[in-house]
């Protein structure tokens, strides 16, 4: 999870320079993933990035916590856990790069509440998107069937592309 959290932030760094992209905003499911995302924002805010976090669902694994607690002493903000999306809305609005910590390889469709209404605002904000390991919303084998994913300009594939991801077309 350290791994692949600092490859996250690495990657996004060397596409998304912090002078033009300084705000990132970390969607963090509640998952492993979601801890890869907390690593991440917290090597952003090392990088000189704005980052700011939105899990509404935070993993209840004592790692998950001990990541976000780590968040918390840097500093980083993150959004109170709600299925309210004016939060998201709000973050959305003032961010200018998304890293998708949402969902990873253990994700089974369909999308639950609150992540359906979020991944729809997600798209809807045109935001580049960095996905990590699988776009959110795909299915790890059959990709985006259901045809409700995210459609990220990035994808961070760890350890090995998925099935699921032979249909992602950027970079
Ligand atoms: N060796 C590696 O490849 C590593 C990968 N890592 C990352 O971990 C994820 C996989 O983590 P896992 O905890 O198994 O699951 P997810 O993060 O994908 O999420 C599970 C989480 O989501 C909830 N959920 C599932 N389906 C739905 C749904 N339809 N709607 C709402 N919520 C859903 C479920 O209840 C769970 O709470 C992998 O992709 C990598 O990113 C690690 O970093 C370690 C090494």
């Amino acid at each position: 999870m350290e791994l692949a959290g600092l490859a996250c932030a690495q990657t996004l760094a060397t596409v998304y320079k912090k002078d033009k992209f300084p705000r990132v905003l970390v969607c963090c499911g509640p998952g492993n993933q979601g801890g890869d995302g907390l690593v991440a924002a917290r090597h952003l805010g090392m990088f000189g990035y704005d980052p700011m976090v939105w899990m509404p669902k935070p993993g209840s694994k004592e790692i998950y916590q001990r990541l976000a607690t780590q968040c918390k002493n840097m500093k980083i903000p993150i959004i109170q856990p709600t299925n309210d999306m004016s939060p998201l809305r709000d973050a959305l609005a003032r961010s200018d790069v998304i890293l998708d910590a949402i969902f990873g390889f253990s994700f089974k469709p369909p999308v639950r509440e609150p992540f359906d209404q979020a991944l729809s605002l997600i798209t809807e904000s045109g935001l580049p998107i960095v996905s990590v390991d699988i776009p959110s919303g795909w299915d790890v084998e059959k990709g985006n069937a259901a045809g409700v994913g995210l459609d990220p300009d990035v994808l961070v594939s760890l350890t090995a592309p998925k099935e699921g991801a032979r249909e992602f077309k950027g970079l």
